[in-house]
């Protein structure tokens, strides 16, 4: 008999067919308050679990007595508890380096929006404001030569600095825990405090995973710390940014503008007050979300899953130390 695996995302008829040559799928939209009960059922049975969103934690866990592997179609894992999987030996698959270019090319399509107000003259276009050669007011401010601070240089910080250096002639600082030797050396990026860097950039790009310690890494005191020209994009996670004094410092002109791929609660509740500055542009965290990388993470999760339940974990484990039991 096939081991009973629980999906909770939509998959692609191929990526589908082959789950299904490996297990029995029990098949939910989502994990939601509605189908909670269901999915706790379906559990009792199913050794892997893969989908995205949703919290997996210990409540969940608690229902899933045989779970052997569990497979996230996102790079990001901050829903998940992860000591609480590797207490039970239950390896977390996810899904890095296939999003990253794209993510980074959303980060660029932050800054560049923001920078030169697409969105907004775009919208006076429409609406039929263009009725004369344009004057300052649709102005918007340069990107090339300034200087971008990149706060997390990971695997989606180091292709945003590539962007940065190659394509706009950017200087890169950059804030992470560890020394980024291939982006000092490729790309000229400076290491530096956080303070300095939100002193000295244009552009501040936040590319932080949430985590305990990341959460509100950017608050009203690094705001006061940035250029009153600044500009903050956010694609990491939403919690990493203190929104209220994000808003706050938008409002007060502290800085410049924002561009948001993500946020504190999502989908961005319809009374937020980002929704009305004309300084922000945000997106419904669409950092991975292109056709190709979309199935390029999909493809990755199943043959994580299939791995992980097979005992053949190569690359993709969040938690390595359960292998080593
Ligand atoms: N908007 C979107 O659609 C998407 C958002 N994301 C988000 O982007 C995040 C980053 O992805 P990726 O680049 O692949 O991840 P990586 O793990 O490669 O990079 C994370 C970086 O953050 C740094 N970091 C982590 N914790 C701290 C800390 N406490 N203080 C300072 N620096 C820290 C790491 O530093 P060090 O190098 O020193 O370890 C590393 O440079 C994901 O976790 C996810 O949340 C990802 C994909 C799409
Ligand atoms: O936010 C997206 C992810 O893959 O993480």
């Amino acid at each position: 008999m096939k081991p009973s695996i629980v999906l909770y995302k939509k998959l692609p008829a191929d990526l589908h067919q082959r789950l299904e040559q490996h297990f029995s799928i029990v098949e939910f939209e989502g994990i939601t308050e509605e189908n909670r009960t269901k999915v706790f059922n379906a559990l009792q049975q199913a050794e892997g679990l893969i989908g995205s969103g949703g919290a997996v934690n210990k409540e969940l866990l608690d229902h899933a007595p045989r779970l052997r592997g569990v497979s996230t179609i996102s790079v990001g894992y901050d829903n998940f508890d992860v000591d609480e999987l590797t207490r039970r030996d239950i390896p977390l698959m996810h899904t890095p380096t296939v999003l990253t270019e794209t993510v980074a090319d959303t980060v660029m399509a932050l800054v560049l929006s923001t920078a030169r107000r697409v969105v907004n003259v775009a919208e006076r276009v429409k609406a039929g404001e263009w009725n004369s050669n344009i004057g300052a007011d649709w102005f918007g401010v340069d990107v090339h030569h300034k200087t971008i601070g990149i706060i997390g240089m990971g695997r989606i910080g180091l292709a945003v600095a590539q962007r940065a250096h190659f394509g706009f002639n950017m200087p890169v600082l950059y804030n992470a825990r560890s020394q980024h030797k291939a982006a000092e050396e490729r790309f000229g990026a400076k290491k530096c405090e956080l303070d300095e860097l939100l002193a000295k950039s244009d552009f501040v790009c936040v590319l932080l995973p949430l985590t305990e310690q990341t959460f509100h890494t950017i608050g009203k005191e690094q705001l006061a710390k940035m250029k009153s020209s600044a500009i903050l994009i956010s694609a990491g996670r939403g919690p990493v940014i203190d929104e209220k004094a994000l808003i706050a410092a938008l409002k007060e002109g502290t800085i410049h503008a924002a561009g948001m791929d993500v946020f504190e609660t999502e989908p961005l509740p319809k009374d937020s007050p980002l929704l009305s500055l004309p300084n922000v542009v945000a997106l419904p965290h669409i950092g991975s979300a292109t056709h190709e990388t979309r199935y390029g993470m999909a493809a990755c999760a199943v043959d994580n899953l299939i791995a992980a339940l097979t005992g053949e974990i190569k690359e993709n484990c969040v938690n390595p130390q359960v292998l080593k039991k």
